[in-house]
């Protein structure tokens, strides 16, 4: 398969690793400053393009991939306000676009974890919830990606807490995200519930950022000829 990475960071270079190994050709490695390498002459030649750049970048990257018609999985985060708008431009262009806050197996299992345990927890108020993310230093938005996913799956379920706030909180109709910014953690997420007569905590921890990488490019060879909008759920068929 013939990949573009767009971004090529801490993400790109692990991707390029895997992606390679596995047999694939990189043909671009599009990052900050090869902004000309965004255009159809370009990005046409690739079987699927991976994106993970910056909350500020991810948007007009996507819809540079839409314009050269090329699938595009992103992983990029901090930017998702808009993936309802992108999803739709999607659609209506009978492109292909798969995003996902985290690739990693680990996480898409504890995200099925997380919706059991919120849905039995739905009938024990007895219980508060919170919710604590720990990332490296470099990491440019918080809380991250899968905090929030794991968040917005607690909140279908718990209807004691109505939303989520990005710090230490009070208001026991809120479910506080404490994020944490200590080199090097690739990314831990923990959720705790709290009684007076015990805990349950479940955590995440990832050792590096290979899951993240491997994922990626597992759910870019499934994306490759597909037209719609997709998520890791749809790649791990959960
Ligand atoms: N979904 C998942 O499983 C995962 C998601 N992520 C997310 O991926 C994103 C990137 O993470 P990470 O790789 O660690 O970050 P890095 O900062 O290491 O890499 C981002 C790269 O994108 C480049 N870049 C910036 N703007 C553009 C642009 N317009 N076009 C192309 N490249 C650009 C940056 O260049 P420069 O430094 O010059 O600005 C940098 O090299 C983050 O949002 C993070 O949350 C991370 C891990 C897993
Ligand atoms: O920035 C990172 O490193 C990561 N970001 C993603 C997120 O925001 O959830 C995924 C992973 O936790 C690593």
């Amino acid at each position: 398969m013939k990949i573009a990475l767009i971004g090529y960071g801490k993400m790109g270079k692990a991707i390029d690793a895997i992606a390679t190994a596995k047999g694939h050709e990189v043909i671009l490695r599009i990052d900050h400053d090869s902004q000309h390498l965004l255009d159809k002459e370009h990005l046409g030649q690739a079987d699927v393009a991976i994106e993970f750049t910056t909350p500020e970048t991810a948007y007009h990257n996507i819809q540079k991939c839409f314009e050269a018609n090329v699938p595009v999985v992103s992983g990029t985060t901090g930017w998702l306000e808009k993936l309802p708008e992108v999803n739709a431009l999607c659609e209506k262009g009978h492109h292909a676009f798969l995003h996902a806050t985290n690739f990693s197996i680990g996480v898409n299992i504890f995200f099925e974890v997380n919706k059991k345990l919120a849905a039995l927890m739905a009938a024990q108020p007895q219980y508060n919830v919170w919710m604590e993310e720990i990332h490296h230093t470099q990491k440019k938005d918080a809380p991250s990606g899968t905090a929030i996913t794991l968040a917005e799956q607690l909140l279908a379920s718990v209807d004691r807490k109505k939303g989520w706030v990005n710090d230490e909180t009070q208001q026991a109709d809120m479910l506080s995200i404490i994020s944490k910014r200590i080199d090097p953690a690739p990314g831990t997420h923990t959720i705790h519930y709290s009684s007076p007569i015990d805990d349950i905590t479940i955590t995440h921890t990832a050792h590096s950022r290979e899951g993240f990488a491997a994922g990626a490019v597992v759910a870019a060879e499934w994306l490759k000829g597909k037209a719609g909008v997709f998520t890791m759920r749809d790649v791990l068929n959960l």
